[in-house]
């Protein structure tokens, strides 16, 4: 049993700020108007166009809420852009020996990424008008659904530049970055190969969750003879947030999880933390402006969780459950105090989560997280297969993201909960302009 810490501290009344949304009003597009040859979406989406990183193209009048996401900018979407509820992650391998299909296929994921973030299905002709001898091209689940503020980021893993044998199938090896290599095994990695690494991968997220897994869906259909699923995930209730207008969200643990994440307004903090700089790795300039992401499937024993007192809990995580403040005091977004001593040590514990992966404990270090909960069934002794999908934006994954991992792996309290099962990393190509394909400047 451990320490108990003393009261809770009142709730935190969040500081509202739009940051990272557009202000614009613009009108509500229906994927209904727009299959039906309604060009008013695309109007709108090129009279708005032009947004700079994070570029929200139409708002919802009522709310101020984007609905939808421009593709095309300096950086992808759904990175710094504002989280939405749901996920639908997948990675690919490339089962083509051919560059140019390759090349092509992006090219045709563009298009289509494009599209689908408008609202519009996934090829012109549409679901139900086109020749009754061919298969449509899209597949018909998102009829009438919204745009719901889909975001497609695409990346590339270690794996496309150099196969698991050393081959380089599309000659880039040499444009390879050097951070990018598939991520160590960290002390107490339980991973399945299954859910594990891919040559490409795409992070669909959406408030719908037919609309992300949609886009996946026909993402794969189009990819079909080029690329194979290797493996997917499905996400909900996010577990980060990239605002600051909201009440932050919680993973299953029950804790408010994303409070000190790097938000959209954050310009300065994402130059330093999250986007790569044309300096970082001059033999892989193409991704400048992009990012590396980490991911990492970490399924949560909630049941033996469960079963710990509020007392306990709190010291694993080192903030209160109610309202999240630090343990040393304050409100939700207050600095710990690490100095702080009680009765028995530290405050906020030596062990204790947030300690541990603080910017103070790893040389600066910041990250963008963008995770979700999931469940994914039940084991045969009834206990749920569910916990956290963490995804991390970072610039450079060997200084920030693993030393982080390896300081939790060794001294986290919280680790006796946790059983990492799946990893991957992945570079991640800036935005593309109009009329470029995602990646081009790694072909080009
Ligand atoms: C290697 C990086 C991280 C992993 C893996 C990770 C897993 C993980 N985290 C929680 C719950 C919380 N994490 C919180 C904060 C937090 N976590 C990381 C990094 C990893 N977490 C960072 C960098 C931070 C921010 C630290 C800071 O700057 O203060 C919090 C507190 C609230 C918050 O700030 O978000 C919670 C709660 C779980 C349950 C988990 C694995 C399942
Ligand atoms: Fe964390």
């Amino acid at each position: 049993m451990r320490r108990r810490r003393s009261p809770d501290e009142p709730d935190e009344a969040s500081e509202a700020s739009e940051a990272g949304e557009a202000k614009d009003t613009g009108h509500r597009p229906s994927r209904r108007a727009a299959l039906l040859g309604g060009s008013g979406l695309l109007g709108a989406v090129g009279l708005a166009g032009g947004f700079a990183a994070g570029q929200a193209v139409a708002d919802d009048s009522d709310e101020g809420h984007p609905t939808v996401f421009d593709l095309y900018g300096t950086h992808q979407p759904g990175i710094s852009t504002p989280v939405q509820d749901r996920l639908h992650f997948a990675a690919f391998d490339v089962t083509t020996a051919s560059r140019d299909e390759l090349i092509e296929m992006l090219r045709e994921w563009t298009k289509a990424a494009e599209r689908l973030m408008h609202g519009d299905s996934a090829g012109p002709v549409g679901p139900t008008s086109g020749d009754y001898r061919m298969p449509p091209d899209d597949t018909g689940e998102a009829i009438g659904l919204p745009p719901s503020r889909l975001t497609l980021t695409f990346g590339f893993g270690p794996s496309l530049f150099t196969d698991e044998e050393g081959v380089d199938r599309f000659d880039l090896a040499g444009r390879r970055p050097t951070m990018l290599a598939p991520l160590p095994h960290f002390p107490e990695d339980a991973l399945d190969p299954e859910r594990s690494n891919g040559d490409l991968c795409v992070q669909a997220c959406a408030d719908d969750p037919q609309v992300a897994v949609h886009a996946i869906r026909n993402l794969a259909r189009i990819g079909f003879g080029t690329v194979r699923m290797r493996w997917s995930q499905l996400g909900f209730g996010k577990t980060s947030s990239t605002t600051t207008g909201e009440e932050t969200p919680r993973n299953l643990f029950g804790f408010k999880d994303g409070t000190m994440n790097i938000t959209a307004d954050e310009d300065a903090e994402l130059d330093e933390h999250v986007w790569v700089s044309p300096e970082d790795d001059p033999g892989a300039d193409w991704l400048a402006g992009g990012s590396y992401l980490a991911v990492r499937r970490i399924n949560m024993r909630i049941e033996t969780w469960d079963r710990q007192p509020l007392g306990a809990q709190e010291e694993f995580i080192g903030r209160t459950k109610g309202g999240g403040a630090p343990l040393s005091g304050g409100k939700e977004h207050s600095q710990p105090d690490f100095d702080m001593e009680g009765s028995t040590g530290p405050v906020m514990p030596q062990d204790s989560h947030v300690r541990l992966v603080h910017p103070s404990h790893n040389g600066g270090a910041r990250i963008l997280r963008r995770g979700y909960n999931f469940v994914d069934g039940s084991s045969a002794l009834g206990d749920l297969d569910a916990g956290l999908f963490f995804l991390a934006y970072v610039r450079d994954p060997d200084r920030q993201f693993i030393p982080m991992q390896n300081a939790m792996a060794k001294s986290d309290a919280m680790m006796e909960y946790l059983k990492f099962t799946g990893s991957a990393l992945f570079a991640i190509p800036p935005g593309a302009r109009k009329g470029e394909y995602i990646g081009q400047a790694l072909f080009t």
